[in-house]
């Protein structure tokens, strides 16, 4: 599968990604779209979510550092986005950590068309019902029936499900692509995951909308990201100058890199 094509389009669209996110990875998710090519903002004023996601190309909620003011201010610009066919892509930081998390989670997905969820195994094992264990914000595992719950959960809800870790797995409910780039500092930074998600948005943003682009927008944007890590490892001395390096790699990143690195497998 050769997704380089799909980095260069983003780059020449430079689509504008509405973020509401949490306070720890603001202005890293912020500066990880401006490396990669895209433009980030970020609001959650109630005054001003419906505007903003009306222009925004996609919209990335993220429930890292949740409260009642956050989940009014997702509620009204995911409203917008759907009525104005903007895609949404969700990434519930600590589902299953806390039942406000994991609720604020269900909720949006019962009431919002969300056209990509995005979490590590554990939150996505918890929401989809496989079962996982998710401490603080960080996945501790999944249920053992990951891949067909994640499988049925796209099915019935029409939405392409990622769930990240060592491997990832993507699914639109019939197809599943396993995705092994990455390095194992993308877990000793904060962030990894919910810029990962602001960059889904960034890619399913120049999509057409469609089931299959979607899907095939969230496997680029993963792959995509995870082998730039793989470069920005290399010379890394540590978690701190791999963040630095993330963002040079992410700049610098090219369609050939990505696809004579790809590791790629439909299952
Ligand atoms: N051990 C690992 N090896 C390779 N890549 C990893 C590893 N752990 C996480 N990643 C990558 O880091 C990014 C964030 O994933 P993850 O850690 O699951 O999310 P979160 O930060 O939300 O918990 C993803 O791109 C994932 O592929
Ligand atoms: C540490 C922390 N606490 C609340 S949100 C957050 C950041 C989580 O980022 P990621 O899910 O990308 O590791
Ligand atoms: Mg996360």
């Amino acid at each position: 599968m050769q997704i380089g094509h799909w980095l260069e389009r983003v780059r020449a669209e430079r689509p504008l990604v509405h973020n509401i996110t949490n306070l720890v990875v603001t202005n890293i998710a912020a500066n990880t779209l401006l490396a990669l090519g895209a433009s980030p903002v970020m609001a959650h004023a109630h005054e001003e979510v419906a505007d903003m996601a009306s222009i925004a190309r996609a919209i990335a909620l993220n429930l890292g550092t949740l409260d009642p003011y956050v989940v009014t201010s997702m509620d009204l610009a995911s409203e917008a986005a759907n009525r104005r066919g903007v895609p949404i892509v969700l990434d519930p930081v600590g589902a299953g950590a806390t039942p406000y998390r994991t609720g604020a989670a269900m909720r949006l997905l019962d009431t919002r068309r969300v056209q990509v969820l995005r979490g590590n195994q554990g939150e996505i094992g918890v929401l989809t019902g496989a079962g996982g264990e998710v401490a603080g914000v960080d996945a501790k595992g999944a249920g053992a029936g990951l891949v067909d719950a994640m499988r049925r959960f796209a099915r019935d809800r029409g939405l392409i499900v990622a769930a990240t870790g060592e491997e990832d797995l993507v699914t639109d409910g019939e197809v599943v692509y396993e995705l092994a780039n990455g390095h194992p500092w993308e877990a000793s930074i904060t962030g990894s995951g919910c810029s990962l998600t602001a960059v889904i948005g960034a890619f399913v943003g120049v999509s057409d909308g469609t089931k299959g682009g979607l899907l095939e927008a969230t496997v680029a944007a993963i792959t995509c990201f995870n082998v730039a890590a793989e470069m920005a490892a290399e010379g890394a001395g540590g978690p701190g100058s791999f963040q630095v390096r993330l963002l040079d790699a992410l700049h610098t990143l090219t369609a050939r890199d990505v696809d004579a690195r790809a590791r790629i497998r439909r299952g």
